[in-house]
C-alpha cells in the first residue's frame, strides 16, 4: 500500500473546497478532511475589544481532533473509508496507481499548525487578492454571518499575520493563483500529484 498526503491550504475563498472536491472527484481512494469541520463550538471563540469573534486563529479550531482523524487515516486507510461510508474502489479504469490511498488535507490554517507540516507530503497554497477575496467574502454567509467591518478589522489582517507565520516556518509551498479558472487550477495541481504519484509508485 501506499500513501500521500496533500495539502490545500489559502486564504479564505481562494478556491479550496473547489479544487479540494474536484481531486477528490479523479482521485480513486482519496478523502478530504476539511479543517472548517472543526471550529470550536461559537461560545468558546474568543472576541476582541470590538466585539469582533477571533475566528482567524488556530485557537478557534480543534486541531487535537483534526489531527486525530488524520493519524485514523495513516494507521489504516482501507478500514478509515469504510467506517466513513466511502467503499474501497479498483484503480484499472482511472489514473490512479493501484492501491494507492490519498488523503487532502484541506483549509485556511493548516500550514500554521506545525505538526501538519511534518506530515503532508505535496503542500498547495492558494491564494487571490484583496479586493477578489472581499469581494467572494461577502457574497458568503457563515455561520454566524460576518459582522459588518469584520473583513478588513479581522480577516484580511488577520490573513496577513498567519500567512507571514507560515512563510517563516514552511520552506516547501507551492503557491496557486487562485484568479486562474478552476479548470486550469485543477489541471496543474492534478499533473502535479500524478507525478508524486507514479514517482512513488516506481520507488517499490
Ligand atoms: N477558480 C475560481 N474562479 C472563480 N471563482 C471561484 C474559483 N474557485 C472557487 N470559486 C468561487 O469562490 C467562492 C469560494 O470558493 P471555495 O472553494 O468555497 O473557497 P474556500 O474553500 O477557499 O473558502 C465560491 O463561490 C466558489 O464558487
Ligand atoms: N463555524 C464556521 O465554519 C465559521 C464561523 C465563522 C467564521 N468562519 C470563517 O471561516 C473562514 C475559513 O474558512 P474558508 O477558508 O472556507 O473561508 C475563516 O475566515 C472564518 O472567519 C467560519
Amino acid at each position: 500500500m501506499r500513501k500521500l498526503i496533500i495539502g490545500i491550504g489559502g486564504i479564505t475563498n481562494g478556491g479550496k473546497s473547489t479544487l479540494a472536491r474536484s481531486l477528490h472527484e479523479h482521485i480513486v481512494n482519496s478523502y478530504i478532511i476539511a479543517q472548517d469541520t472543526f471550529f470550536k463550538d461559537d461560545s468558546l471563540v474568543a472576541v476582541d475589544s470590538r466585539g469582533f469573534k477571533q475566528y482567524d486563529v488556530l485557537d478557534a479550531l480543534n486541531m487535537d481532533k483534526m489531527m486525530s482523524e488524520v493519524q485514523t487515516w495513516q494507521k489504516d486507510p482501507v478500514s478509515f473509508l469504510a467506517s466513513h461510508g466511502q467503499r474501497t474502489q479498483s484503480s484499472r479504469v482511472s489514473e490512479t496507481p493501484e492501491d494507492m490511498y490519498v488523503l487532502i488535507i484541506e483549509g485556511f490554517l493548516i500550514y500554521n499548525y506545525r505538526p501538519f507540516n511534518e506530515i503532508i507530503d505535496k503542500k498547495y497554497f492558494l491564494h487571490i487578492p484583496y479586493d477578489i477575496c472581499k469581494a467572494r467574502r461577502c457574497s458568503r454567509t457563515y455561520n454566524p454571518p460576518d459582522p459588518s467591518g469584520y473583513f478588513d478589522g479581522h480577516v484580511w489582517p488577520m490573513y496577513l499575520k498567519n500567512r507571514k507565520e507560515m512563510e517563516d516556518t514552511v520552506s516547501d509551498l507551492v503557491f496557486l493563483d487562485g484568479i486562474q479558472t478552476r479548470d486550469q487550477l485543477f489541471s496543474i495541481v492534478y499533473e502535479d500529484i500524478k507525478m508524486e504519484m507514479q514517482r512513488l509508485t516506481g520507488n517499490d
